[in-house]
Parts: structure tokens; C-alpha cells; sequence
């Protein structure tokens, strides 16, 4: 098993890129394949994740020429040309995978089987399961079709409207792909904006699509035509090295060509809340989605009380906000965020602990967790438990540590960041 140890750094400065947006490449994918004539994708991430569903839709006939350096031809057959799979579709680590083809798979005329790796096997699928099921979709699973493996027998469905309890946009938009093989209009409502790539993306490739306020609705049946898909830089992997610069002191960090979409921009919220220095510079648009250039100064930061709307605008991020809070003067509340505790791993426990182990204060709560600001981590070892935000997390906690600190089981980084272990060794030194 691969182990990183990082130690403290002096400060952070240059001029940074971080690889393709996880989310946008998923959906370029997909929806390149079902769109007629050629997509071509720049910036694609080669993260494990996004790898599997580039690999899941050439097992299903669809031609996908990777061109290197994150661009892609995809040639896309149209809403009704995907092939069956001869066997089952490996979605590795990735919940997005799982959830977003358990939508599109039920509405095809064939039978797939979903599965991936020990922890998606764990993570919960009734909450996609359930309402495609109104909809009309056969699905099968263990635990009554709460875990994978998931076995699809597509087939006709009927448009629907869902109300979700959760604001997940992997819900959303698994009920939206299904939605473009039902007759008429399907919508979704959630309890507060979830990210809205698939909405921005099925628009941009010519659906019909009018999201609303606390909600979104999709016309079965478009004609998706082929596009030129500019990927923009995960503003999640950026979040590392934005937290990074701003514990760092005498730092100064531009983080280029950042998708700063504003249902995934919550990080920046939050941030400068706690008095952190982030300037966006150049905000511009690219292929439907806002981008801009980050600038990050090393900051004094307080604690502060996060719940609410901003949430799902920083879900991914939780891990390490929960770093910059071990910095910040007072006490940081994170509440809402029920959510974490079905990632990938437990993100509430497995911060807690690799946090506490290496001298921080945090507390454990049901939907979220106190952290108390200090000065410094006194480091020490600590397990990823296999999940990458964590992991990275970690690493960027090494940096104001007074001793370094050691990460078991640090492959899990291929997912989302392939290079993040050189990236950080390049600027701390
Ligand atoms: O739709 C997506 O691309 C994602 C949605 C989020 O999940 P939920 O929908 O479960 O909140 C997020 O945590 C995940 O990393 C990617
Ligand atoms: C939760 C994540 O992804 P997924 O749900 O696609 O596994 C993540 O990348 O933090």
C-alpha cells in the first residue's frame, strides 16, 4: 500500500494548474456519446474515475479516441446507439458513474450490470433506485437494490416529477438523463441547489432543459448534437491548494483556470468568510460554465458557523475546510452535511480522527463537526481510509504541522488528482 510523509513548508508562490473539473468530464462523456456526430473534449480528466466512464460507454460500441493531453474525440451515436455491454460495467470508485448510468441504462433497450470497488459497493443507490423505479425503470440489487451490484433491464419509461429529500446533483441527474428517454417532461425539485453541470451540459448539446426556482425540468426525446467541450480545472482539486496558500504564511498562489461555477463556488464562500484573500481574475465562459483565474494570499482566519444552502455548493470540500478551521482563531461549526458520512468513506469520522491523531480538537456531531482553531498540528500517522479527499486533506494539514505527517493508503489520489504528490512536492519544496 502507498504511503506519503509531508512535513512543514516555508511559503507557496507561483503560478499553479489543477487537472479537468471530475464532474464536467463524467458528463462529457456521456452525453458525447449520446449526442449525433463528434464531441471533442480538452481538458479531460485521466483521473481514475472519469477513466471509467470513458471505458464504460467504449464497452457499450461508442468510439472514444484519446488524443493525449486531456482531449478527446468521442464519436456519438445518438440517444438510441449505445450497444449492450458483453459484461459487467466497472464503475471503480465512482459514485457518479454508478448513479448518472443507473439513469441513462434504464431507459435503453438492453440489460447492464453495474458493480465497482469495496467502497461504491457500500455507498447507497435506493435514493436513484427508488425513483427511477416510478418512473418505470427494472432495476435489481442487493439489500432490495440499496448496493451494487446493480442489475438494469431497460426499457420504456414514463416522464415523472421527484421531489428529492436531499439536494444531490448524482439524483438530479440520473432522473434527467432518464428523463431524455420518457415521453414529456420529467422534473426534479430539491431542497436546496445542487451542482447544475448536467443541466448547463444537456443545454449546451441542444436539450431542452428550464431549470426553476427549487427545481428543474427536461424534455424526453431531444436531438443532442456533437460539441466542442472545453473542461475547465476542478475548483475541488484547487480547493487543496487554495487552503494550502492561505495556512501557509507569506504565500501568494495563482491557481489558473478554475471553474468557478457557482453551484460549485461555495469553497470560496466559506474561505473568505473566514477571512481568507481570494481575488478571481479574468472571469470568463467557456463551453457554458464560468470560469476564472484564483488568486490566493496567505491569510489570518476565523472560525465560523457553515450549514444551510451553502452546503451541496461545497460538499466535497468539507475535508478540507475542516484543515483551514484547525488554523483558524475560534471555533468552526459545520452543520447540514449529513451527507458526508456517504461518501466514499465516513468524511465526518475519518476527518475526525486523522485530524485528532496528529493534535487537533475536533468533535464528531450527527450532520457535521466543531473544529477548534490552534497554531499548529503536532503531526503524526494517520489512514486515508481509502478516500482520496481525505488523503489530500491530510497532506495539506501536514503543512503547519511542527512534525511531519505520515498518510497510509494514498493511492486513492488516481481518482480525482492524478499528480497531486508532485504538484505539492513542486511547491513546498
Ligand atoms: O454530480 C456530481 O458530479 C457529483 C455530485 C456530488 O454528489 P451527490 O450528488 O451525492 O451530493 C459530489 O459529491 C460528487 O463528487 C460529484
Ligand atoms: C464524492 C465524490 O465522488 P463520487 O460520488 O463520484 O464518488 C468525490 O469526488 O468527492
Amino acid at each position: 500500500m502507498k504511503q506519503q510523509t509531508i512535513a512543514s513548508c516555508g511559503s507557496l508562490r507561483g503560478e499553479i494548474t489543477v487537472p479537468g473539473d471530475k464532474s464536467i468530464s463524467h458528463r462529457s462523456i456521456m452525453l458525447g456519446s449520446l449526442a449525433s456526430g463528434t464531441t471533442l473534449v480538452h481538458g479531460f480528466l485521466e483521473g481514475e474515475d472519469s477513466l471509467a466512464t470513458l471505458q464504460a460507454f467504449r464497452t457499450m460500441g461508442i468510439t472514444i479516441e484519446e488524443l493525449g493531453g486531456g482531449q478527446l474525440r468521442i464519436e456519438g451515436r445518438g440517444l438510441h446507439g449505445l450497444q449492450e455491454p458483453g459484461d459487467v460495467i466497472d464503475c471503480g470508485n465512482s459514485g457518479t458513474t454508478m448513479r448518472l448510468m443507473l439513469g441513462l441504462l434504464s431507459g435503453q433497450s438492453f440489460f447492464s450490470v453495474l458493480s465497482g470497488d469495496q467502497y461504491l459497493r457500500r455507498r447507497p443507490m435506493k435514493r436513484v433506485v427508488g425513483p427511477l423505479g416510478t418512473m418505470g425503470a427494472r432495476i435489481w440489487g442487493r439489500c432490495d437494490g440499496e448496493r451494487a451490484p446493480l442489475a438494469i433491464q431497460g426499457g420504456p419509461l414514463k416522464a415523472a416529477a421527484y421531489e428529492s429529500p436531499i439536494a444531490s446533483a448524482q439524483v438530479k441527474s440520473a432522473l434527467m438523463l432518464a428523463g431524455l428517454y420518457a415521453d414529456g417532461e420529467t422534473t426534479v425539485r430539491e431542497p436546496h441547489l445542487s451542482r447544475d453541470h448536467s443541466e448547463r451540459m444537456l443545454s449546451y448539446f441542444g436539450a431542452d432543459v428550464r431549470p426553476f426556482d427549487g427545481g428543474v425540468t427536461v424534455v424526453g426525446g431531444p436531438n443532442l448534437t456533437g460539441q466542442e467541450v472545453h473542461v475547465p480545472g476542478d475548483i475541488s482539486s484547487a480547493a487543496f491548494f487554495m487552503v494550502a496558500a492561505l495556512i501557509t504564511p507569506g504565500s501568494e498562489l495563482l491557481i489558473r483556470n478554475v471553474g468557478v461555477n457557482p453551484t460549485r463556488s461555495g469553497i470560496i464562500d466559506i474561505l473568505r468568510q473566514m477571512g481568507g484573500s481570494i481575488e478571481l481574475v479574468d472571469s470568463r465562459e467557456r463551453s457554458g460554465e464560468p470560469v476564472a483565474d484564483l488568486l490566493v494570499r496567505s491569510s489570518h482566519l476565523q472560525g465560523i458557523e457553515i450549514g444551510g444552502a451553502l452546503v451541496p455548493r461545497a460538499i466535497d470540500e468539507f475535508p478540507v475546510v475542516s484543515v483551514a478551521a484547525c488554523f483558524a482563531e475560534g471555533t468552526t461549526v459545520i452543520r447540514d452535511a449529513h451527507e458526508l458520512r456517504v461518501k466514499e468513506t465516513d468524511r465526518i469520522a475519518a476527518m475526525c480522527d486523522a485530524l485528532n491523531a496528529v493534535g487537533g480538537q475536533v468533535e464528531p456531531r450527527e450532520d457535521g463537526m466543531s473544529i477548534c482553531g490552534m497554531d499548529q498540528l503536532s503531526g503524526g500517522m494517520v489512514t486515508s481510509c481509502g478516500d482520496h479527499r481525505i488523503a489530500m486533506s491530510m497532506a495539506v494539514a501536514a503543512l503547519r504541522s511542527s512534525k511531519p505527517i505520515t498518510i497510509s493508503d494514498t493511492g486513492c489520489t488516481e481518482t480525482s488528482f492524478p499528480g497531486f504528490w508532485q504538484l505539492l512536492q513542486h511547491l513546498a519544496g
